[in-house]
Formats: structure tokens, C-alpha cells, sequence
């Protein structure tokens, strides 16, 4: 009788049985190694092997599925997953258990293969459990090796089960092997496979748990040796083999199914990780900001807006690391160390081109690990608008030059540094003249154009080191540094004037001129506020000594500014102190002598001064704002006074440009007029062609409501200002007034005469009645009479003087000889 499949293994023999075992030794005792390539039904290992990789990628699928789930249902499909590895462990055992045939009468406890089973579950469960739910780093490793120790104590116990009819010896060097065999290719398995989410990974894991279940099993059966022993007989209540593979074939069966619902979860699971990953990705597309999703350092995928900001594709950025893209370290580490947090550092494009961008850096979970993801906002827009700011902050925006800002700071640390250096320097203050006129005149947009030109010329007579700054308006300033003396303070001031003698297309040449006012430093001023205050007298007197010229700071203009300033200040009690009254001057008809009315002339009595030019504080009321209020106060006290006339005579009220173009000037008018009862016919209004022109809209929509309520409209000073045809047509003027200058020159210069009879055809023409103001001679009003004038003003008639001087005139028909028959007062 020969045992084939048996290794003999003489030590488990007794003693004296030695020497006839030796003879069967070569013959009888082969290894379970050889036993299981030349013996077992290498179909049944074969399906052994097949169920062992059906069950492990089922298992490990099923563990995948589980780490997407949370809560309850994660430990649910554990122990699915548990189930599924368990049963493929012991399917595998048992069905390579079939396969193994010793030719010896074997069958199975029952207990035991039952307990076989339910360990190699338990202990699956908990190795996988381990792996996915604890928080140590080698978890994975540790849940594996549980796993691999399930393998062992499953196979153990299944063999502890099986029965047969010999003695089993076990060769403890394999024994230990398989154990070992079994629980690192284990812990390999599920450590690969839990390091990611791809279709590889799961694979990976999958073969490593085969291989690692199929080399215990063999490595085991290995170790294990049978002496036939017939006297040993199978217990009655064992299973026997055919009834074994029924059972496990019932297991390959649930593991089948189990493998249907892992594969159909999978497929699901796909599916909608594809459909995420493209909303997420056409998502992220639409996004402004560039996204990066970044496994570590390496990018994973990218949108649309990073991909244009790098100049590259988004399949050629993946892959790379961010260090590519972002190069300051310590930026990045930043980044990912401070979540949420925005860090502003410079992207390196394709190009090599550095960008401005803000990241900030999010921990998300993608495919069931922690990833994170960084936005990228451009900052080029906004570096741009910031640096604008910046521009604008110490810049004019029309003409670029320095604005008053950067003037004040530069001025400050011009002085300080010529303080310390003991040396001078000069300031130059210009301001244009004729400027509004300009504007009123052509437009702003000329006006602009103007300011621009007059820039670079002024620019261009300048040499380095010299600031030009446009303080506001039409004002500018130059900081000289090199400039130490008056002559050649003169000499840059010739420069700065030659260089404006230029043919402004569209703007008469000498319409805009420039007047300079000098001041040098320390001599004039030791501080930026006193030497701009000198440079502003000196500016003010070059503007009053003939304009488009400069002039140096004395110290007697100190005392002029002084004076301007104390007559603002007493002018703003003067009504309160009823220092001002009014004056009244006749117009009369020229052919007959007979008075139509007067014009009322303010009169400032001071305290101190005692009567105070209008000429002088009128231009002062108007600079300051104070003739709102003072003109107020005439217009008041004229209705007041000519509403009291026994005789209806017109009474002409000179009204500025500010008060006409004010809000509420024409229902305070005839709010006025009411309160007075004076018939609006008998109001005349007396504008200059400048304040129409100042703002010709306002002033026109004032004229036409004034017109509308009656009130009769003048125009003054005719033949000084612009004189324009298209100013008589446009606004609704009911006379035109001559300027004294023409009446007064008559017969010593014949254009004067021409002009005044321009005028009265001018105003023949439109239909327009012509006064003539100033006539002081018989001469002047013999030519006015034989030119056609109707009417005249003047000392000829009578001087400015108050209301009770003409008391004859207002009470009863009289009319003046064209003689002086009034002594003048207040005038
Ligand atoms: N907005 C207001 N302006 C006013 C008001 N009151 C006066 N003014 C303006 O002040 C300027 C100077 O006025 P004044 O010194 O009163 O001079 C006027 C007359 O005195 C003077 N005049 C009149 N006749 C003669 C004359 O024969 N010879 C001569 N040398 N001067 C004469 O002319 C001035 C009147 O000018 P006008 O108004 O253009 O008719 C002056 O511009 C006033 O307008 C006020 O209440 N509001």
C-alpha cells in the first residue's frame, strides 16, 4: 500500500516502528506542496482562486463604499463588507480543502467549520472596522494585519475541523510562515487601497488580499503533514465532504451576489462621482477666480480662469506642482497653513511673467481623502487701480501736474532742507486771467483744453528740480529750489510768460494771459503758509497792475491784503450797523429834460473810513458771498422807497451776477414787489453782460421769469464787456445802457463817437431803447440828442444823492434842464 500524498515524516512515528518506516520514506511521504501541484483538482483550485478574487475585490469595493457613507449606514456596509471577505476566506479554505483528495476518509466538525466561519467574519469585521474608523496614521496597516490574522485563525479552525483518517503533524517553521504570509500582504492590502479612490488602487488591493489569503492557505497546507492511521476512525456526527461543498457552494453563491450589489454600487458610485465632478467642473469653469485642486503640493485639476492666467491648457497644468506656479515658498506654506486666510504673492505664468494674485486655500474632501483647494484672484485690476488712486492722489487729474497735495508736502520739504542749508529758493503763484471768460465764452471743454495747453507750455520753461503743481481752478504754483535771487526769480518768471505766447486755436490770442506773483524764501516767508501768502499779494498786485506781468513780494502788499480783509469784515455787520443807504441818480428823457426814473447807487458809510467806494467793496461783496445778502437788503429798501412816490417813476436796481443766477432770486423779487406794492413795470434790473455769461442757462431761465412778472431788464455797462449781438438777442433785454467811458470821449475820440453810434443803431435795429450814462456835459448830451438818443444819466442831471435831495421830482411834474441843477451828495 502506498501513500502518495503524504510527506513521511518519521519523528511522528513510534519509536520502534523507525526502521520499516525508513523503507516507506522514499515512496510514501510527499510534501502538501507537491500535493498540490501534482495532486489536488487543480479545477476545484482553480475555482478556489476564482472565488478568493471575487470575494477580495467585492470586499475591498464594498470597504471603498463603506468610507463614502457616513453614519449608521457606514457600519452597515462594514459588515457587508466584513460578510462578503469572511465568507470569500472560508469559501476559499474550504473549497481548496475539496480540492485536496489524500485518498483517505476525511469529513468535518461541525462546530468547528461553523466557528471557522464565523471567525474569519468577526475578525475581517473588525480588521476593516480598524482600518477605516481609527484615526491613528497606521491604521489601515493594522486593520490589515487584523485581516490577515482572521485568514489564520479561520484556517486554523477549519483544519482543527477537518478529520482524518491518520495522524496530522504540523511543521511549525510554515505554520508561522503562513501566519506571517497572511497578515502583512493583508495589512499591504488594505493599506494600498485605502491610500486613494481610483479604479488601481481598489485592484491593488484586491490582488494583495488574494495573495494574501491563497499563500496562507497553501503555506499552511504546507506545514501540514498526514500518517495514514486506519485505526483512527471519523466520528459519526462529522460532515462529510459532499455535504461540505453544498455549504460552500451556498457561500460562492451569497459572495456572487454580494459581488453584484459591490459592482452595481460601484458602477452607481461612478456614475454620479462623473456627473459631480462635471457640474463641479462647469462650476469652477464659470468662476472668475482661478481654482486649483491640489492633492499635497500637486495639482490635480484646474478651471478655466487659472488655465487662461497661466497661458497654458488644464490638462497640461494637472499633474504639475503647485511650486510651479506659486514660487515663493514661504508664501505657499502660508497658504496651507492658514486655511481661509488670504495671502498676496506673485503667480509665474507659462511666459515666465510675474502676476499680483490673492490665494486663499480651503481643506475639502474629493474622492474621500482631504485635498485642498486654492483660489487665485488676479490682482493686476486692482495694483491698477490702486496705483490710480495713488496718482490721483498727489495729481490733477486734467493737466497730470502735481496737485496741491504733493505741492504742500514737496513745499514743506523744500523749506526744511533750505532751512538747514541756509540757502533761498522762490515760489511763484500764477493764476490766468480772463480765464472764466474763456470758459463762458467757448465752453468747459475749451476751457479744459486751455488749462491743459497752458500746463505743458508752463512745463516746458521749467528745468529739473522745479515742481509745477495746479493748486485748484485756474490757479498754479512753482517751487524753484536753484532759484536764490530776484533776478533770476525774474528771470524764470520772463520764461514762464514767453512761453504762453502761444496761438490757442479757437481762443482769441490774448484772451488768456498769465500774472505771476514772486516770493523768496527766507525773506518772504519762513514757513509754506507766509510764503504763499506773499507769493498770493504779489500775484494779486501783478493782477491789478495790468495782468499778464509779475511782480514781487513787498511788504507794503502784506498791508493791502490786510486791508481787503478788514473791509470783508466790517462789510458783514455794516447792514446790522446801518452803516449802508442807498443813493438815487435821475434818468431823464434827453430832448426834454423830463425824469423817468432813477438808478440806485449803494453808499457805505464807515464807522472809521467813513464813505467807502463802491467801486472798492462792491468786488469784495461779490468774492465773498456778501452780495447775496447786501443786494437783498437794496432791492428791499428801493421798492420800499419808489412804492412811496406820489409819481410813478422806474426805479433801476444793479444786480450782480451771483444774485441772479441764486436760488429763489425771482420769487424773492416778487415776493418783493408785493410786499411793496410797487407795480413790477416800475422795476428795472440792471445786468452786466459779464454776469450773463457767467452762467448763461440760469441767468437766461432768471431773465425770462423776471420778464414774465413784468419786471423790466437793462443792459449795462454796454460797449465794456463782449459786446455781443447774439447776448442782446438771445436774452430778453428791454434797454441798453452806454457805458460812460464812450460818452465821456465823444468828442475827444471819434471811434468812441462811432461806437455810442453803433450802439443806438444797434439798438434801433433790435427795437431797444439806448440810455446813455455819464453825461456830464451839454456838448455830450447836444450829440446824443442829434444821434437819437432818448434817455440820459448823469451829473449833467444830477449826482447820485439821497431820495430826499429829490423830493421836487418825486412829488410833482418837473422836469430837469439839461444843466447840472443838483448839487451832488455821497458821490
Ligand atoms: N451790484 C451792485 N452794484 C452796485 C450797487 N451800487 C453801485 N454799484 C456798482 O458799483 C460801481 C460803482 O458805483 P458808483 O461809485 O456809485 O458809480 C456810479 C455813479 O456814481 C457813476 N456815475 C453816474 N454818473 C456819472 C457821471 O456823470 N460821471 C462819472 N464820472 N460817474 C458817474 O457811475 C456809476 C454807475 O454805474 P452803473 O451801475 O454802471 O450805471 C458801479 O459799477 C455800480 O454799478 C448795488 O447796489 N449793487
Amino acid at each position: 500500500m502506498t501513500f502518495p500524498h503524504f510527506r513521511f515524516r518519521p519523528e511522528l512515528l513510534p519509536r520502534d516502528d523507525i526502521g520499516a518506516a525508513g523503507d516507506l520514506q522514499r515512496l510514501t511521504m510527499l510534501t502538501v506542496y507537491d500535493c498540490i501541484v501534482s495532486e489536488h483538482d487543480l479545477r476545484l483550485v482553480a475555482l478556489a482562486a476564482l472565488v478568493c478574487a471575487l470575494a477580495s475585490l467585492t470586499g475591498i469595493n464594498l470597504l471603498h463604499h463603506a468610507r463614502r457613507t457616513h453614519g449608521r449606514g457606514q457600519f452597515a456596509w462594514l459588515a457587508i463588507a466584513a460578510a462578503s471577505t469572511g465568507f470569500g476566506i472560508w469559501a476559499t479554505h474550504f473549497i481548496a480543502m475539496l480540492a485536496f483528495s489524500p485518498s483517505l476518509p476525511t469529513a468535518y466538525n461541525v462546530t468547528l467549520t461553523i466557528v471557522s466561519l464565523i471567525a474569519a467574519v468577526m475578525l475581517t469585521g473588525i480588521g476593516v472596522g480598524t482600518a477605516l474608523l481609527s484615526r491613528l496614521a497606521l491604521a489601515p496597516w493594522i486593520g490589515g494585519a487584523v485581516v490577515g490574522g482572521g485568514i489564520a485563525v479561520m484556517h486554523y479552525t477549519g483544519m482543527a475541523a477537518f478529520e482524518v483518517a491518520g495522524i496530522i503533524a504540523w511543521d511549525s517553521a510554515l505554520v508561522a510562515a503562513s501566519i506571517l504570509l497572511g497578515g502583512l500582504l493583508g495589512a499591504a492590502a488594505l493599506a494600498t487601497t485605502l491610500k486613494g479612490s481610483s479604479r488601481g488602487v481598489k485592484l491593488v488591493g484586491a490582488l494583495l488580499l488574494t495573495i494574501a489569503i491563497c499563500s496562507h492557505h497553501f503555506t499552511a497546507m504546507g506545514a501540514v503533514s498526514i500518517t495514514p492511521d486506519p485505526s483512527i476512525a471519523l466520528s459519526p456526527s462529522a460532515i462529510h465532504t459532499e455535504w461540505l461543498a453544498s455549504g460552500v457552494a451556498f457561500v460562492s453563491l451569497s459572495i456572487l451576489l454580494l459581488a453584484v450589489l459591490a459592482l452595481s454600487l460601484d458602477i452607481r458610485e461612478r456614475r454620479r462621482a462623473s456627473l459631480e465632478m462635471q457640474r463641479m467642473r462647469d462650476l469652477t469653469d464659470a468662476a472668475v477666480e482661478g481654482l486649483v485642486l491640489c492633492d499635497g503640493d500637486s495639482i490635480v485639476t484646474v478651471n478655466q480662469s487659472f488655465a487662461r492666467l497661466t497661458g497654458l491648457t488644464s490638462e497640461q497644468i494637472a499633474g504639475q506642482s503647485l511650486a510651479a506656479w506659486v514660487p515663493d515658498s514661504a508664501k505657499r506654506d502660508t497658504l496651507f497653513g492658514w486655511p481661509g486666510q488670504a495671502v498676496e504673492t506673485d503667480l509665474r505664468n507659462a511666459d515666465g511673467t510675474l502676476l499680483p494674485v490673492e490665494l486663499i486655500a480651503r481643506q475639502i474632501t474629493y474622492n474621500g481623502t482631504p485635498h485642498n483647494v486654492v483660489a487665485f484672484r488676479d490682482l493686476r485690476d486692482r495694483r491698477d487701480a490702486e496705483a490710480r488712486i495713488r496718482y490721483l492722489a498727489h495729481h490733477d487729474a486734467l493737466t497730470g501736474l502735481d496737485n496741491r497735495t504733493s505741492f504742500d508736502y514737496r513745499l514743506d520739504r523744500e523749506i526744511r532742507l533750505h532751512r538747514r542749508t541756509k540757502r533761498q529758493m522762490a515760489l511763484l503763484c500764477l493764476d490766468l486771467d480772463g480765464f472764466k471768460d474763456v470758459n463762458d465764452l467757448y465752453g468747459h471743454a475749451t476751457g479744459d483744453r486751455v488749462l491743459q495747453d497752458i500746463a505743458k507750455h508752463l512745463s516746458s520753461a521749467l528745468v529739473d528740480g522745479q515742481m509745477l503743481a495746479r493748486l485748484g481752478g485756474d490757479e498754479f504754483a512753482i517751487i524753484a529750489p536753484h532759484v536764490t535771487n530776484p533776478t533770476q526769480a525774474g528771470q524764470l518768471a520772463d520764461a514762464l510768460l514767453k512761453a504762453l505766447k502761444w496761438d490757442e486755436e479757437g481762443v482769441p490770442i490774448g484772451l488768456v494771459s498769465v500774472s505771476i506773483g514772486i516770493a523768496l524764501y527766507p525773506s518772504d516767508g519762513k514757513d509754506r503758509t507766509e510764503l504763499l501768502s506773499s507769493a498770493d499779494a504779489a500775484l494779486y498786485r501783478a493782477k491789478t497792475e495790468g495782468k499778464g506781468t509779475y511782480r514781487f513780494f513787498e511788504a507794503s502788499m502784506g498791508a493791502q491784503i490786510r486791508e481787503r480783509r478788514s473791509i470783508e469784515h466790517d462789510l458783514r455787520s455794516a447792514i446790522a450797523n446801518n452803516e449802508l443807504s442807498l443813493a438815487y441818480q435821475p434818468q431823464a428823457q434827453v430832448d426834454t429834460g423830463e425824469v423817468n426814473g432813477f438808478e440806485v447807487l449803494l453808499r457805505w458809510n464807515h464807522p472809521t473810513r467813513g464813505s467807502v467806494s463802491p467801486a472798492l467793496f462792491i468786488p469784495i461783496a461779490e468774492e465773498s458771498g456778501l452780495i447775496l445778502k447786501i443786494g437783498e437788503w437794496v432791492m428791499r429798501e428801493a421798492c420800499r422807497e419808489a412804492a412811496s412816490w406820489k409819481r410813478p417813476l422806474s426805479v433801476a436796481v444793479n444786480v450782480s451776477a451771483l444774485q441772479l443766477t441764486s436760488d429763489g432770486f425771482v420769487e424773492f423779487v416778487q415776493a418783493i414787489l408785493e410786499q411793496t406794492n410797487l407795480p413790477a413795470k416800475r422795476l428795472e434790473i440792471e445786468i452786466t453782460e459779464t454776469a450773463l455769461i457767467r452762467d448763461p442757462n440760469r441767468a437766461l431761465l432768471s431773465l425770462q421769469r423776471l420778464k414774465e412778472i413784468g419786471v423790466n431788464i437793462a443792459m449795462d455797462d454796454f460797449g465794456t464787456g463782449y459786446s455781443s449781438l447774439s447776448n442782446l438777442r438771445a436774452f430778453p433785454f428791454d434797454k441798453i445802457k452806454i457805458d460812460r467811458s464812450f460818452i465821456q470821449a465823444v468828442h475827444a475820440n471819434p471811434q468812441a463817437a462811432a461806437i455810442v453810434r453803433a450802439v443806438l443803431g444797434l439798438g434801433r435795429g433790435l427795437g431797444l431803447p439806448v440810455i446813455a450814462e455819464g453825461v456830464e456835459t451839454s456838448e455830450e448830451l447836444r450829440f446824443l440828442g442829434l444821434e437819437g438818443c432818448a434817455e440820459a444819466q448823469g451829473y449833467l442831471f444830477g449826482r447820485p444823492a439821497p431820495i430826499m435831495e429829490f423830493m421836487q421830482l418825486i412829488t410833482d411834474e418837473f422836469m430837469v434842464q439839461p444843466k447840472p441843477l443838483m448839487r451832488a451828495v455821497g458821490d
